[in-house]
């Protein structure tokens, strides 16, 4: 439980900050609607979260290319057929919840890093896409009674600490002359970028000055 609850916000904040600096347009949108709410004045606050759509869809679009966990098991109970296909009693079900998140059967462009999908209007299935097993084409925490127990917790670490490092730092990459990254992947128990990130923070926003 202490790997799970450290390793996965350590996965996904990295990927995420990985992401914003690789699309700044991205990161500039998100510092944009946390200016609007929160103004200059303070520091973003946890409870300024629900009033921040865009940079929950930063976190969900970070989740759907970059699951830290991405594969999880089952056991078949009985046997059974699923689409077709017999399924023997005790069978292992290996449910890859990466290739779900890029498969263009249920996402467009599914690699393109591209919050924006989850604000598709003519859809509105779409906007309402969360991460807590209830929409099969996104199941980073898993799904059903043994899904993550700590998604909630993960999901408030997360975005509030993000919401500080986009609200408090520029990110500068290769000397500020890119912003290209190496995105491979490695799997430990949890995926991280193969190449660690480095990045230099440039203060933008010192809340305690004040
Ligand atoms: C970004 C962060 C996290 C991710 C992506 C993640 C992902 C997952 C996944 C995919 C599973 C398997 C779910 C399934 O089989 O349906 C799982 C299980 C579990 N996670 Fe997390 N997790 C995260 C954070 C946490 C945190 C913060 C805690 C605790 C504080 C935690 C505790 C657990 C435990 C105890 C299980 C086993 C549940 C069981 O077998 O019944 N996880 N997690």
């Amino acid at each position: 439980m202490f790997i799970a609850g450290t390793n996965g916000p350590a996965s996904v904040l990295e990927w995420a900050l990985a992401e914003l600096i690789r699309n700044p347009h991205v990161f500039m949108k998100a510092r944009e609607e946390i200016d609007s709410v929160v103004g200059k004045e303070r520091l973003v606050k946890e409870s300024d979260i629900p009033n921040l759509p865009y940079l929950q869809a930063v976190v969900k679009e970070t989740l759907r290319m970059h699951p830290p966990t991405p594969i999880f098991a089952r056991e078949a109970i009985r046997s059974c057929q699923v689409d077709g296909y017999d399924v023997p009693e005790h069978s292992k079900i290996f449910i890859n919840a990466w290739a779900i998140g890029r498969d263009p059967n249920y996402w467009d462009n599914p690699l393109v890093y591209d919050p924006e999908r989850f604000f598709i209007n003519d859809d509105p299935n779409k906007s309402k896409i969360d991460v807590r097993g209830q929409y099969y084409q996104l199941l980073p925490f898993g799904s059903g009674r043994r899904s993550c127990p700590g998604a909630s917790l993960a999901l408030l670490v997360i975005q509030a600490t993000l919401a500080s490092l986009i609200q408090c730092y520029d990110w500068v990459v290769n000397d500020g002359k890119n912003h290209d990254l190496d995105m491979s992947e490695v799997g430990r128990v949890t995926v991280f970028l193969a190449k660690p990130l480095k990045c230099k923070p440039v203060p933008h926003f010192v809340p305690f000055s004040a």
